[in-house]
């Protein structure tokens, strides 16, 4: 059985804390919602059909949650730290905030769990169409290594994230275009052919 079939259990209410839509193309604020006209909701399962995991967690307790630990344990995820995104508490802010928002992959899947406030989280889908995930507190996210993707706050301005991590950290952005890299080659092998049969089973529906 697979890994996340092993860790569904864990994945009842999550549309509470983590929702997706089709981005519209507009160039106004980033924070705002781009919702297209009408709205385009994306699923959990078309996000994970794209790498893209996710949980709902009680973000209270995050200290003591066992279901935390067990997807810890699960995934080899031995690093845990906290980021803050905001003025006061982020070194640097309006310059990270802009390096957040460029499109880019890491060689390693970025675990996000929100312990506090909210952001959007955007990937890229395999017609690139940006698809914006909305993850507030409660919500945690795995986005594979080699997607791309960005990162932008809500019109809340604020969110605390645990980052987690399989080893050392290596937080580098690779800002695209980086298809050559190992990773991206091998995201796109991996989750380019389950989102051409996706398209071919909906086709033939
Ligand atoms: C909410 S954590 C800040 C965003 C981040 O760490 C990242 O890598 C975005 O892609
Ligand atoms: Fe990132």
């Amino acid at each position: 059985m697979q890994l996340s079939q092993q860790l569904d259990f864990l994945q009842d209410d999550r549309e509470e804390v983590l929702q997706a839509w089709y981005m519209d193309d507009s160039d106004e604020d980033q924070r705002l919602p781009h919702h297209r006209d009408p709205k385009q909701f994306v699923s959990l399962d078309k996000l994970a059909a794209l790498g893209v995991l996710s949980w709902r967690l009680d973000a209270d307790n995050y200290e003591t949650d066992e279901e935390l630990k067990k997807i810890r344990e699960a995934r080899g995820y031995s690093y845990m730290d906290f980021c803050e995104v905001c003025p006061e508490k982020l070194p640097n802010y309006e310059q990270k905030i802009k390096n957040f928002y460029e499109e880019h992959l890491h060689t390693d899947e970025e675990i996000r769990y929100c312990v506090a406030g909210s952001g959007y989280f955007d990937v890229r889908d395999l017609d690139e169409a940006w698809i914006r995930v909305w993850v507030k507190k409660g919500g945690m996210i795995v986005l594979p290594a080699g997607i791309y993707h960005r990162f932008t706050l809500d019109t809340d301005n604020y969110i605390k994230a645990m980052r987690l991590f399989i080893g050392d950290p290596i937080w580098t952005p690779y800002n695209r275009p980086h298809d050559h890299l190992p990773a991206r080659k091998e995201y796109v092998e991996s989750f380019g052919q389950k989102e051409a049969t996706n398209h071919a089973i909906d086709a033939s529906a």
